[in-house]
């Protein structure tokens, strides 16, 4: 494989809403085993980016590519097999259970060559109870989706994107409802997911924790990449102000020295 052509790329991308422009010339390059953190303030652009990478919305300009392939001309099956999407929102049918929700994740598989269904295998099933166990929710499989609470079912969402066992993973706020313990559980889980090879590009809001998890970030402002590295290189107080238009110290984190964001408080900034 071509160097230059390996991973998910995006290369000038262009895209928006009628009118209105939400992707003005958008370059990434995510490989195998790293984790990448899209940031920037509300509305710049985040989640349009994913869902143009997923392929669900159109490309105005640009491309993007899956080792030097256009995800567009994929067969829809194929592309479900290599890549997966976490949305910000997403809508279940009305009493559909967790089990049922995560067995979804299985269908890509569960479609052979030909365009045949293969049967629920031993392998579906067991992929099923991992990807529940991941998720903390063995003892909520049976519980009706509608009835979970909004952390619970931002699990089970994330347990159905695992069962697809994709090698790329789009995660939109994946930790946006999850209390510190389960946010931090998911992102652990990431880094191990990266490890065993896959690559994974993640928005998140809380630059810390993008700092923290993430081998690279991609910062957006108003539709374009501002920043972009390694987050010891990129989190600065400089950024910090372009992005939120905010004043805060960046400090290094106990142990590990990632930057850890500490917005500075009114007092403070009076002094
Ligand atoms: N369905 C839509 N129709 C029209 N405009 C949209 C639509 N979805 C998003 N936009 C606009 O496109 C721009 C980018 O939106 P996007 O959802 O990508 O932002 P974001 O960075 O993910 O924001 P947030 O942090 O609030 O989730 C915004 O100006 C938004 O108002």
């Amino acid at each position: 494989m071509d160097v230059q052509k390996e991973g998910l790329q995006v290369l000038g991308l262009h895209a928006g809403y009628g009118s209105t422009p939400a992707l003005r010339g958008v370059d990434l390059q995510l490989r195998r085993g790293q984790v990448m953190a899209v940031v920037g303030a509300n509305g710049c652009g985040k989640s349009t980016l994913l869902r143009c990478m997923a392929g669900l919305l159109p490309l105005q300009r640009g491309q993007v590519l899956l080792d030097g392939e256009a995800l567009a001309s994929m067969p829809l099956a194929s592309r479900a097999r290599r890549l997966a999407l976490l949305p910000q929102q997403a809508l279940a049918p009305e009493g559909l259970t967790v089990a049922q929700l995560v067995a979804f994740g299985r269908r890509p598989h569960q479609q052979a060559a030909l365009g045949l269904w293969q049967r629920w295998s031993a392998q579906d099933e067991q992929v099923l109870a991992q990807s529940l166990r991941d998720c903390d929710l063995l003892d909520l499989a049976g519980r009706r989706l509608d009835q979970l609470s909004g952390g619970q079912r931002q699990r089970a969402w994330l347990a159905m994107v695992l069962a697809q066992q994709t090698p790329w993973l789009l995660l939109d706020e994946p930790t946006s409802a999850l209390d510190l313990g389960h946010g931090h559980e998911l992102l652990c889980l990431v880094r191990r997911l990266a490890e065993a090879g896959r690559g994974i590009l993640m928005v998140l809001h809380d630059l810390g924790a993008a700092a923290r998890h993430a081998d690279w970030l991609l910062a957006l402002q108003d539709g374009r990449v501002v920043a972009a590295g390694p987050p010891r290189e990129v989190v600065t107080p400089g950024l910090v102000r372009q992005l939120y238009g905010l004043e805060a110290r960046v400090l290094a984190t106990p142990g590990d020295g990632a930057p850890l964001v500490v917005p500075l408080m009114t007092a403070e900034l009076q002094a």
